[in-house]
């Protein structure tokens, strides 16, 4: 993930605006879908800690959304007509869908399952970018890499760690394949999300229809 052109830019302060824009509004329509499947996840949670945890999550991804957009507004200065023109990509589209369908359909491990890389990767990707930078580098990206390499966002990643780690604990054998295979494919979508960002991904379709 982090030596993903995308992420080795971010680290440099040498990735493009565009690029940055463009992964910008996809994330800020992917949090609405993660912070709907966090809701769900704290709807089946067994235990009334994880209830408090997630509900807290999927308020944070909202709230997270909302000031992405302010400072996207002031950073960038587009307009809403700017931003209305800027299609939901495949790959925002089909993450997102990912998450939903398993908080609709999967059961509640499966669903912490597809959550957890979401966090981890971040925060993973997030320490790694803010041990590479030196201290007298200007990058543009920095509130970017302070919100996911911070302590807060640690502490999350841990919490979500340790309650899959109990559901998977609960689980039998067919459910915990599940919730592999649900972590896996989380972790592709992740790296494909920051590769469509790259790619500022359309639709193959646009051009007919
Ligand atoms: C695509 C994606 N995954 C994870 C996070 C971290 O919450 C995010 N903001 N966007």
């Amino acid at each position: 993930m982090s030596v993903h052109p995308f992420n080795e830019e971010l680290a440099t302060g040498t990735l493009s605006r565009e690029r940055f824009q463009f992964y910008l509004v996809q994330d800020a329509r992917y949090l609405v879908g993660f912070g709907r499947a966090l809701a769900a996840a704290a709807a089946k949670a067994p235990e009334v800690d994880d209830v408090a945890f997630l509900a807290g999550a999927a308020r944070d991804a909202i709230v997270i959304e909302r000031e992405m957009h302010e400072s996207y507004f002031k950073w960038f200065r587009l307009s809403e007509t700017d931003l209305a023109d800027i299609e939901t990509s495949p790959t925002c589209v089909a993450y997102s869908s990912f998450l939903l369908a398993t908080a609709h359909t999967g059961s509640y491990g499966e669903l912490l399952a597809a959550l957890l890389p979401c966090f981890w990767v971040y925060q993973s990707v997030g320490a790694g970018i803010l041990a590479r930078q030196s201290p007298e580098t200007d990058n543009p990206y920095r509130p970017w890499i302070d919100t996911y390499a911070g302590d807060e966002f640690e502490a999350t990643v841990r919490k979500g760690r340790d309650a899959l780690d109990r559901a998977a604990d609960a689980a039998g054998e067919a459910t915990r394949e599940k919730m592999l295979a649900a972590f896996t494919r989380a972790c592709e979508y992740e790296w494909m999300f920051w590769d469509s960002a790259y790619r500022q991904e359309g639709w193959p379709t646009a051009a007919v229809r």
